[in-house]
């Protein structure tokens, strides 16, 4: 499913190449409105809610037309999440640069490109699209490519969401100097969502990094039970596109994230380092 998907997203990046070539992009980073602290504001105390703004997915089909991206991701501001997360993949999530574009203008947090990315151009088009984060998949890059993207992210001072499913990807992770790691609950090679697979793999990251719990995050019970386990913020799509009152569903999960015995276990696992 992986290498489909990244098949697709290789062949739409060598159209966007040809039509802009890089010199283009870097000088419109340039001039790109300068990054947000992504680093600052999910390090912060407390469980933070990184809210998605997906169409559809291989796994679900169709979830949500999203007509409006920038309205859905003020809402998800106003609902208190500490991170907006844009999927820019088309063909299958549905999503675009356009999409990151109107939710970066929207809102004043941080702003995720979700996307499939294997070349340091995509890293170029995030800045230009004023991205503070990329979200980069072990899974997808060989260890050298992984420890490129992550140079030149935070070289263009953004922050890497570094996704792992196994201890293996979460090694590469932590050897590649990885400082925000995403443990993602869905199985790539089944799609299936496992809960406890953030809770298999949280012990072993250390406490000067942040851990994200990704996927299958239902509502406010699923969040407490993963900062239970040591999770930071929890990344959702699905629960909230289709919720119908998105910045209400955001508050509550950021209101049972925000009670300190719900919390204690990210205390934990980082010894209140934070
Ligand atoms: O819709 P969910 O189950 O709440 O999941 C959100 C997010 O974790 C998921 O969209 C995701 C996690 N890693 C990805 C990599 C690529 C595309 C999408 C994803």
């Amino acid at each position: 499913m992986l290498e489909q998907i990244v098949s697709g997203v290789r062949e739409d990046l060598d159209q966007r190449r040809r039509s802009t070539p890089l010199d283009e992009v870097q000088e419109r980073a340039r001039h790109a409105p300068s990054c947000r602290d992504a680093w600052g504001a999910l390090s912060a105390p407390g469980t933070h809610v990184i809210a998605e703004v997906k169409r559809s997915s291989p796994s679900k089909g169709a979830l949500a037309a999203i007509a409006e991206p920038a309205s859905l991701a003020a809402d998800y501001e106003a609902g208190g999440a500490t991170v907006v997360s844009v999927l820019t993949e088309g063909r299958r999530f549905g999503g675009s640069l356009a999409d990151l574009d109107a939710v970066r203008a929207a809102v004043e947090i941080p702003v995720l490109r979700k996307d499939f990315v294997i070349d340091p151009y995509q890293v170029w088009e995030a800045r230009a699209h004023g991205a503070d984060l990329v979200l980069l998949i072990v899974a997808a890059l060989p260890q050298e490519v992984l420890v490129g993207l992550l140079e030149r992210t935070e070289a263009l001072g953004m922050q890497a969401l570094v996704e792992v499913h196994d201890e293996t990807e979460l090694d590469r992770a932590l050897t590649a100097g990885a400082r925000v790691i995403g443990v993602n609950n869905r199985n790539l090679k089944t799609l299936e969502v496992d809960r406890g697979t953030f809770a298999r793999l949280a012990p072993g990251i250390p406490p000067d990094r942040v851990a994200v719990a990704e996927s299958g995050v239902r509502g406010p019970l699923d969040l407490v039970e993963l900062a239970e386990a040591g999770a930071q913020a929890v990344l959702v799509g699905e629960a909230l596109v289709t919720h119908g009152m998105p910045r209400e569903a955001v508050a509550r999960m950021v209101a049972a994230g925000s009670h300190p015995a719900v919390h204690a276990g990210a205390e934990a696992r980082t010894g209140g380092r934070r």
